[in-house]
């Protein structure tokens, strides 16, 4: 027998309740909803984090959430190519991939990271199932430029794979390799996927996870961290000559969700524990926060404006 003073001495925080309380109004905005999760590789490295973040994703599932998740595992592919031989090079955030290297790729996405991520999410029950963006059509491209080899352009999402397994509370976890029009198949950034697939599904929210705390104005300036955005002010600057390799193509999938009626698009950082459960269901959020408000904002407005973003957001 244990006495309930003894438990309290033993420090059960009372905060937890308060805690647990204000996630209420976030989880009744999200509750029921679909949310695309782009896992980059960048914030995959620490496989104990990527296993919380698999933890985390089932969590919200068990909380009434529908998450699919489409990674990327760039890190991953570097190494491959280094461990081969193959020289690493991008244009514009793209990888150009020969036919050689495409096999490589394809090898280390669904055959490595895929699996990895389906098996530390399968360690809180036997939710994930593992795809590539082949199976079923997911994901379906054509060549984008010769000069980029086997990179595709994504031409047509094949939702019904993914709308059945949501319907059956399983989660997705895809790989962004794309079936060609052409017939073979095609190596395709994860961030441009992710917006494709949360566009054609029509997802409530987007929600990048990378190893940055969302976008720099000037990166990497610690003070031009934007807090939140709006369309018209992400659209002009993809179209602008600020945004490096990285984020060229996360905010340009921003740009293309949020155009599909995706409601708000968020860019944050992955690395730090519980990143997903801080942004969607408590009142801080985290990172940077694309449509929904008419002017950037920086990171040290008052935490009041925030809030009042996220209402605004979810109207
Ligand atoms: N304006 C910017 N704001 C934030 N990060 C930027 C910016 N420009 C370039 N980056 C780089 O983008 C990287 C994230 O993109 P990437 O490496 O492709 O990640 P992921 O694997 O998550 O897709 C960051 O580590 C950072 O170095
Ligand atoms: C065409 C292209 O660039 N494909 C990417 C696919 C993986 C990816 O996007 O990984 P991250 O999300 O970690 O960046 C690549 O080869 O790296």
């Amino acid at each position: 027998m244990k006495y309930a003073n003894e438990a309290r001495a033993e420090g059960v925080p009372v905060r937890t309740g308060e805690i647990l309380y204000e996630a209420m109004p976030w989880l009744k905005q999200v509750t029921g909803k679909t949310i695309v999760i782009k896992y980059g590789g960048s914030a995959m490295e620490n496989p104990q984090l990527a296993a919380e973040v698999m933890a985390d994703i089932v969590l919200l599932k068990i909380l009434g959430v529908n998450p699919v998740l489409v990674h990327g595992g760039g890190k991953a592919i570097n190494r491959a190519f280094a461990k081969f031989d193959l020289p690493v090079e991008f244009v514009d955030g793209q990888r150009v991939t020969t036919d050689d290297a495409m096999d490589l790729v394809r090898m280390v996405l669904t055959g490595e990271v895929n699996q990895q991520l389906v098996e530390a999410m399968n360690a809180h029950g036997n939710m994930g199932v593992g795809v590539s963006g082949t199976d079923a059509g997911i994901i379906v491209a054509e060549q984008a430029d010769p000069r980029l080899g086997r990179v595709g352009k994504i031409t047509r999402i094949n939702t019904p794979l993914i709308e059945d397994l949501v319907a059956d509370d399983y989660i997705p976890i895809i790989a962004s390799i794309a079936i060609g029009e052409d017939g073979g198949c095609y190596n395709v950034n994860a961030d441009v996927a992710a917006g494709y697939i949360a566009a054609a599904i029509g997802a409530h929210k987007i929600i990048f996870l990378t190893d940055v705390d969302g976008l720099y104005e000037n990166y990497p300036d610690p003070d031009s961290l934007i807090a939140e955005m709006s369309l018209g002010e992400a659209e002009a600057m993809v179209r602008g000559d600020k945004l490096a390799s990285g984020m060229i193509p996360k905010l340009a999938s921003c740009v293309r969700a949020l155009d599909s009626g995706v409601s708000a698009a968020h860019i944050i950082n992955g690395t730090v524990p519980h990143a997903l459960l801080l942004e969607m269901l408590t009142d801080s959020g985290m990172g940077t926060m694309v449509g929904g408000l008419a002017s950037a904002q920086f990171l040290n407005v008052s935490p009041v404006s925030k809030f009042a973003a996220k209402l605004i957001e979810n109207r």
